[in-house]
């Protein structure tokens, strides 16, 4: 097999994994819509807007989330997808035995000592977010808990800076548009 034949078949292989992983979860928004579309929706930013090439950013990015919301656990990552992979994954799993405002702050004081890939991932994961917000919040948000979102996001996205020009423009424009400047 040619090596690209190669880089295709491992990011099928991981699409497919995470698919199957996140196969009984739905967005929190009305429409319900199917989980999976958003680590897919993350990895296409990179890819689509960020122009990143770096597949281990990418398997991080479809695999993001698995750890935090699923059975998954790190030596499966590292078993199926390499030690590269799985590190970059660490970094961004939040610890969810830590109630969710400290995961929150920790967010915050953690981002600017994230490692370039690790801050790749991050970037596009709040920019998915935070359009997702834009066009239908989760069931159950006030206009309160939205906006307080963006805020949090603001400080999380600052410590992540001198990444992405473009992923990093998207996000000011969103700031921009909600006052969060
Ligand atoms: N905007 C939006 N978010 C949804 C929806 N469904 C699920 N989520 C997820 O909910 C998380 C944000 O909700 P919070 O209530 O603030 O998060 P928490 O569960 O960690 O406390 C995000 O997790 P995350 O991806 O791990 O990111 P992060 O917020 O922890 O950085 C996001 O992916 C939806 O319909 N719209
Ligand atoms: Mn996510």
């Amino acid at each position: 097999m040619t090596s690209a034949a190669i880089v295709i078949e491992d990011l099928i292989k991981c699409v497919n994994f995470a698919a199957e992983k996140h196969k009984n979860q739905r967005r929190k928004n009305p429409e319900k819509i199917p989980y999976i579309n958003h680590p897919i929706g993350v990895a296409f930013i990179l890819t689509n807007e960020a122009k990143i090439t770096d597949v281990s950013v990418l398997h991080a990015a479809l695999l993001h989330d698995t750890v935090e919301d699923t059975d998954t656990s790190f030596e499966e990552i590292e078993n199926l997808f390499g030690k590269t992979v799985r590190g970059i994954v660490e970094e961004v799993t939040d610890d969810k035995t830590l109630p969710s405002a400290e995961r929150k702050r920790l967010q915050i004081v953690h981002a600017p000592d994230s490692s370039f890939e690790a801050k790749l991932v991050k970037l596009a994961d709040k920019l998915y977010n935070l359009r997702d917000l834009e066009k239908s919040a989760p069931e159950g948000w006030s206009e309160q808990r939205i906006q307080e979102y963006f805020e949090w996001s603001r400080k999380v996205v600052d410590g992540l800076r001198g990444t992405n020009v473009a992923m990093e423009q998207s996000l000011d424009e969103i700031f921009k548009k909600r006052n969060v400047i």
